[in-house]
Formats: structure tokens, sequence, C-alpha cells
């Protein structure tokens, strides 16, 4: 079970210090967006450079943006963790996962709450982490989308059923009261933005979703 902090919620006038609070997790998830594939404007290569230059924890790259085609490789390039670009998005999918690997990077695919497991189900072997998304990518906040439930246990049963050890991310509205429920439908690794930046004590709410989501096993 992983715990990976969304900087979405953090102070972005001190993301150095923001990324030594969560210094205990397993990752800290970078969300960049463009105002083009979702309606809100985060930060891009240049902040992303910079928070790989001084982060003490790996980077995980959620891309909500239009043409990850272009811009897949240039992050990879920075020597993140992990690129996650969106199918909806992406001209050829199957392309990017090769670029990302080949780089050094591992490759992600997320999916919106509307679009189905089984549009993904061919790229598994070739991901290292599927991206459920819980609510509709562009903001931290939101409340989890209970729809999307029954994806997490599709996803979870497709990547079993051929054999992969592929994580499976979950991503909005993530909180101590559903996570455990999360861990439970299939779901290894989370993502917390509000519920680890809205509190004083980062590492404490870190160390609280770990181990809420700790004793399932898939
Ligand atoms: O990608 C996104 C939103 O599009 C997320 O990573 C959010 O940052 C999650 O925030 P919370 O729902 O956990 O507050
Ligand atoms: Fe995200």
């Amino acid at each position: 079970m992983s715990i990976h902090p969304s900087i979405l919620s953090a102070d972005f006038a001190n993301l150095q210090a923001e990324l030594e609070s969560i210094a205990s997790a397993d990752a800290a998830h970078v969300d960049v967006m463009d105002n083009h594939f979702v309606p809100n404007l985060t930060l891009g290569l240049p902040i992303v450079q910079r928070l790989q230059e001084v982060s003490k924890i790996p980077l995980d790259v959620h891309l909500m943006i239009d043409d990850p085609d272009h811009w897949v490789p240039k992050y990879a390039e920075l020597g993140v963790d992990s690129v996650t670009f969106h199918l909806e998005a992406a001209k050829d999918p199957l392309a990017l996962t090769r670029t990302l690997r080949s780089i050094g990077a591992q490759a992600a695919i997320a999916i919106k709450p509307g679009t189905p497991v089984t549009d993904v189900v061919e790229l598994l072997p070739e991901i290292d982490m599927l991206l459920v998304m819980t609510v509709e990518p562009g903001f931290g906040g939101q409340k989890l989308i209970s729809e999307t439930l029954a994806k997490i246990v599709q996803a979870r049963s497709e990547i079993r059923k051929r054999g992969l050890t592929i994580a499976l991310q979950v991503d909005g509205g993530v909180t101590e009261s559903n996570i455990s429920e999360l861990a439970e439908l299939g779901a290894d690794c989370f993502v917390a933005g509000s519920a680890v930046f809205n509190f004083e004590n980062r590492a404490l709410q870190i160390s609280k979703l770990r181990e809420l989501s700790g004793s399932h096993s898939h």
C-alpha cells in the first residue's frame, strides 16, 4: 500500500517546505493541469524540474493536459519516478508507455470517471500503474464519485486475470473514512490531497491513511 499526497493542496508559495512535511510518504503526487484538458491551470515543466531537484521522495507526475504525446517524454527526462497521462488525451498511448519505460520512468495511464476500464485493458501489460480517477479531474477537495467504485473492482480483476503486478491508484476524494473500503475493493496506491495537506501534522495523516489502508492484500 502506498500513500502519495497530492501537492495540489499544498502551499504553492512554499513547495520545498511542503515536500519536506510529507517526507514519510511513498511519493509526492504532482498534478499538472493545462486549462484545456481540465478547466484549471497549475504548474508545468520548469516547476516540476525544480521539485525533482529538491524532493527527497519520488515524484509521481499526473498529467491532465492535452497533447501528452508531445509532453510526456519531457517530464520523463526530468528523472521523475512515474508519469501518468490520460488515455482520453493520448493519440498513441502504446507508443507513450514504451517511450516512458525506455527513458527509465514508470509508465502510468489514467482514466476519467466516464471512461470504462475496458478501454484500457489491452494496455495493462505495457504499464506499471493504472490510475482510476475517483473524481472528475481538475480540482482538489471534491467528493469521491461512488459510481467509480465498481471500476476499481473491475480493474483489479482485469489485472489479476492477466497475472500482472501493476499498481492500482485511486485519486480524488480519498479520506480517512473511505480509504479502507478503497483498499478492500482492490486499490493499493492512494493519492490524497486535502486529507493530508489540510492538516497541520502531515506525518500523522500519512501514517493514519497508511494504517487504515493497511491490512489488505491483492
Ligand atoms: O488529480 C487530482 C484532481 O484532478 C488530484 O490529485 C487532487 O489533487 C486530489 O485532491 P483531493 O481530492 O485528495 O483533495
Ligand atoms: Fe492527481
